[in-house]
């Protein structure tokens, strides 16, 4: 049976058009997009409010939950990873994990046909 997978990356919020770009053109444009903050390796920033200054160590990501069947998911990872790049530290992570099943609502199909 084929192997459900899900791709899960958090990248910066303006590289997002380019990723949808690249999923569809990878075959796997189904995809679920969530505004998240996280931390990573980038460093915090100092800001001010009304004089007091404050660290904001969380950053505003963008996380982006592709499952994929039929479409490898070392495709799906490249394609992400070649459209999210900037080369600065922020760029993001992908994880991909294993998935049980799938329930298609409309039709009922399980499995790889239900993604
Ligand atoms: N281990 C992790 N677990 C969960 N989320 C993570 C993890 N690492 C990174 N993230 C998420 O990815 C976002 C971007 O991570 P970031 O790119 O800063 O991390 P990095 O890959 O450690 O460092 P960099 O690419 O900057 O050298 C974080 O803000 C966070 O939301």
């Amino acid at each position: 049976m084929t192997d459900i997978k899900m791709v899960v990356a958090i990248i910066r919020p303006d590289r997002l058009t380019d990723v949808k770009r690249a999923l569809s053109e990878t075959g796997a444009p189904s995809l679920t997009v969530t505004d998240v903050s996280g931390r990573g390796s980038q460093p915090a920033k100092k800001s001010q409010w009304r004089g007091e200054e404050y660290v904001v160590d969380l950053h505003q990501k963008v996380k982006v939950e592709t499952v994929v069947a039929d479409t490898p998911a070392e495709d799906v990872v490249e394609a992400i990873a070649e459209a999210a790049q900037t080369g600065e530290k922020g760029d993001g992570k992908i994880f991909v994990l294993p998935v049980e099943d799938a329930y298609q609502v409309r039709t009922g199909k399980t499995g790889p046909d239900a993604v």
